[in-house]
């Protein structure tokens, strides 16, 4: 992967020109501060924050209203860390999300938080205020992969962040996950589809993923191939009810994207065989586009989960659950444990 490429897979680069085959998505450019906040340690919210529900005062009447404000008390006296405030991000933020409707999904220049939708009220990315947003974008791994590190796997590495960061806000759709698809271009063909959510058997797509596959191919040649200037790449799309295709995000060949019900190579070999075979198979020759290639009846294999026993673990597993039970490096907790566990033993025996 080529930072090249990385960056015109970056929303504010592609956005504008797809924006007609796409959810309607409004980007803002984030202050260097607002940077700077979501890289501080820890994770606080102001008094004033509308992300969560606020304490109300107590309705128990156990609790006499002295206790109360005996406890209420010292809770304030904890130290609580300087809270920057953005009343200029949050008031054109505010805008923006009445603008889209009441309710959107945040995402910085390549990712969505997604990794931390457990942690909000609805256990989902909606966002309704810029508190909200604020939370989910700060409490986020995966957007601190975007923020230090989203250059890391650059063969061509230069530069370790781009030259602005975005906060794309797309308007909230209820959307059905099993018409999620992802979409693997090599060399502008289209070389195989893939489920998007691998964590879940969808009975509905075994009848169907042909005629999905179908209308994936006609939109990626009319809107997708001649258009978008790189060779390799992923796209993410969603099929709707009357048989639309959604673009909803571009993704770099390689890199951090997951092939899902693919592997890398897989891909590359598909690609490497299909002009081959194609042209052996229909006595055919000089295909020179994928365009060609489908208007003689190629069809993209599509592929999903089959049944129950054949669902993916969540590459999210590691998230919402506190790091000492997932780092297991030299002086970790649980390192530390298993020493513990040697020592009694060792006493015992
Ligand atoms: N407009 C929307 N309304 C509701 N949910 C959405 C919307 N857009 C995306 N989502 C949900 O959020 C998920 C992540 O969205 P998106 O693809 O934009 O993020 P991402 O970080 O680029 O994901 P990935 O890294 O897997 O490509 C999608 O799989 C989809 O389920």
């Amino acid at each position: 992967m080529k930072e090249s490429e990385l960056l015109k897979c970056q929303i504010q680069e592609w956005y504008p020109r797809f924006r007609r085959v796409s959810f309607t998505t409004n980007i803002h450019v984030l202050p260097e501060s607002f940077i700077s906040f979501l890289l501080q340690d820890g994770l606080f919210l102001p008094r004033s924050s509308e992300a969560m529900p606020c304490r109300t005062t107590a309705t128990c009447p156990e609790l006499q209203a002295e206790d109360y404000h005996h406890w209420k008390e010292e809770d304030e006296e904890d130290d609580e860390p300087a809270i920057p405030s953005f009343p200029e991000l949050e008031s054109k933020i505010k805008a923006s999300i009445e603008q889209l409707g009441g309710s959107v999904i945040p995402k910085l220049n390549w990712s969505a938080p997604a990794d931390t939708a457990w942690i909000s009220c609805s256990g989902s990315l909606k966002c309704r205020n810029f508190d909200e947003i604020s939370l989910l974008l700060k409490a986020s791994d995966t957007l601190s992969h975007d923020l230090c590190h989203a250059f890391d796997a650059c063969e061509d590495k230069t530069r370790d962040r781009p030259p602005v960061f975005v906060l794309a806000l797309k308007k909230w759709y209820d959307l059905r996950p099993e018409m999620e698809f992802r979409a693997f271009v090599r060399a502008r063909y289209l070389v195989g589809i893939s489920q998007r959510e691998v964590t879940s058997f969808y009975p509905s797509l075994l009848e169907t993923e042909e005629y999905y596959g179908s209308l994936i191919a006609d939109f990626f040649v009319d809107s997708l191939c001649e258009q978008f200037e790189l060779e390799n790449y992923a796209f993410d799309c969603y099929v709707t009810k009357d048989g639309k295709v959604k673009l909803m995000d571009f993704n770099t060949w390689g890199g951090s994207t997951l092939p899902l019900l693919y592997s890398w190579n897989e891909l590359e070999e598909k690609h490497s065989a299909l002009l081959e075979n194609f042209e052996e198979n229909h006595n055919s020759k000089n295909i020179s586009s994928f365009a060609m290639l489908r208007s003689c009846g190629y069809r993209v294999e599509v592929r999903i989960v089959k049944n129950e026993g054949l669902v993916q673990p969540s590459f999210r597993a590691n998230s919402g659950v506190p790091i000492d039970l997932v780092n297991k490096g030299p002086g970790s907790a649980w390192e530390e444990f298993v020493q513990k566990l040697e020592e009694d033993v060792g006493h015992e025996g």
